[in-house]
């Protein structure tokens, strides 16, 4: 039973110097220092359970989050839980469509990732409470209090209530055998902390070794490079999407051999020649390689850079150009079908209208929701019911701090409850401060393993949070005089 009334809400401003090392480095970002802006909220029952909710920053921007939130505090507190989960789309409206603070947004930008650090803490503080981790909650939630979560506004004319209704019905159908085959296998994973742009030659090769050795295997199913083709094929011949599935399990190669790994490109081409011939070589010529250029190239320039990039056999190319040029997508998507490589994007896509137009304008194969760039659970639940009414893959963006932990629970309820299927699916997994994280994520045999404990896993460490607030936790104070010398 849901309870108490929230009494207090904390922002903090949390940074890992993890631009030192060169992790998380892309083609333009190329000095990230992963970061969170940190909320707890409080409330007045007499459980003590705090919910914790993060969005995922990049060092600087995080002290704007910080404000944002501190702009939106008002509409949680003083708000019984009860009333907010009894009435999650009005809640999420609210915070959404507040008169002045539109004005900033709407749904896009620094208040949409504070909405998303808000909400991730009230979900956190909601499955807390029911005793349950977020995505056991999703599960058994009845599909009409799930639809009573998202707010349709804008997206009608590609999924209504009824439809998504629909979807989550036929969702039950064999729901409990999945659930039982994730607590037992986990959800399937890639990994991309060996291939930061940051990273010498070396370290490459010798992260790539070792997660070769860790067993980045592929259990259940590889993507089909022949089945791709085909549907880019019949995308081209302007058939429906539903009629030609792109991952029928027939042809599926069942090798327990192969791997999934993505390299960051972009940034030189000649580069990129080498570091991808260093992965190839180390991997073998059947193993699954994505690239991510992280929004560096023009249409045409994508196109032509990923001409050169393609002897190397990439299953998709991530990001290639501005996050909000549908159509330039759909261009690039449409030019690589002749060389088998698939589009992938979503980390920093606003909002559900985006998605909604990459999906119809066939824009992506491969669609990457982000657990804090759109408006938490929430929203997220609306584009995974778009992306299954559309039939492409989800495969989550978790490449940052927190992203693994909160991301998780997305894909496995997905899997559960809308999509059904594992085909052409992965989800993405950095190996980069888990530690921090009172209830870190739990990869075994290249997997998540569903998490047991109660609540959205965001829950972080004090003692770490204290070590790196910035600018006054002990991490800060040393680096910052050295930083400004
Ligand atoms: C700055 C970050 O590390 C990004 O490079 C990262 O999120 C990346 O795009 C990814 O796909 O993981
Ligand atoms: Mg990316």
């Amino acid at each position: 039973m849901v309870r108490g009334r929230i009494s207090r809400l904390s922002v903090r401003d949390v940074r890992f110097p993890t631009s030192l090392g060169g992790h998380g480095a892309d083609a333009m970002h190329t000095d990230p220092d992963y970061s969170a802006a940190y909320v707890v909220i409080e409330t007045d029952a007499e459980d003590g359970i705090k919910g914790c909710g993060i969005t995922f920053t990049l060092g600087k921007g995080t002290e704007v989050v910080v404000c944002a939130v501190n702009a939106l505090a008002h509409h949680v507190l003083n708000k019984d839980l009860k009333d907010i989960v009894g009435d999650f789309r009005g809640f999420y409206r609210q915070l959404t469509s507040d008169g002045q603070l539109r004005w900033i947004g709407p749904e896009k930008g620094v208040v949409h990732l504070a909405t998303a650090a808000v909400l991730n803490a009230v979900w956190d503080l909601w499955a807390k409470q029911e005793g349950k981790p977020v995505w056991k909650l999703l599960v058994d939630m009845d599909p009409r209090m799930l639809v009573s979560c998202i707010d349709f506004r804008y997206i009608t004319d590609v999924l209504t209530e009824e439809d998504a209704l629909e979807i989550l019905q036929k969702g039950q159908i064999g729901k409990k055998e999945r659930e039982k085959q994730m607590l037992a296998q986990g959800y399937p994973a890639y990994t991309t902390s060996c291939a930061w742009l940051g990273y010498s030659d070396d370290t490459l090769k010798q992260l790539c070794a070792q997660a070769l050795k860790d067993g980045w295997t592929s259990q259940r199913s590889q993507f089909p490079r022949a089945r791709l083709f085909l549907f880019h094929l019949s995308a081209l011949l302007s058939l429906q999407a539903t009629s030609f599935p792109h991952c029928s399990s027939a042809l599926l190669p069942s090798d327990s051999r192969l791997c999934r790994f993505k390299v960051k490109v972009g940034a030189d081409l000649q580069d990129d020649m080498r570091r991808c011939q260093i992965i190839r070589d180390m991997i073998g010529p059947e193993k699954t390689l994505m690239m991510d250029a992280n929004q560096r190239w023009d249409v045409p320039e994508a196109v032509e850079w990923m001409s050169k990039l393609a002897k190397f056999k990439p299953l998709w190319i991530e990001e290639p150009t501005s996050p909000d040029d549908i159509l330039g997508h759909a261009t690039i998507s449409k030019a690589l079908v002749p060389l088998g490589i698939g589009i992938a994007t979503g980390e920093q896509c606003h909002n559900r209208v985006i998605f909604k137009q990459l999906l119809q304008a066939k824009a992506l194969q491969f669609l990457q929701i982000d657990s804090c760039r759109l408006g938490s659970v929430n929203e997220n639940l609306s584009v995974l019911l778009m992306a299954k009414k559309f039939e492409i893959p989800v495969c989550p963006h978790a490449g940052g701090v927190g992203l693994c932990e909160l991301v998780q629970h997305l894909i496995i309820f997905d899997y559960i409850s809308v999509s059904a299927s594992l085909e052409n699916r992965v989800c993405e997994y950095v190996d980069h401060l888990h530690e921090h994280f009172k209830y870190p994520v739990m990869i075994q045999r290249a997997s998540y393993m569903p998490p047991k404990d109660p609540g959205y896993s965001t829950e972080m460490k004090e003692e770490s949070v204290k070590k790196h607030q910035y600018p006054d936790g002990e991490v800060w104070k040393k680096l910052l005089p050295a930083q400004e010398n």
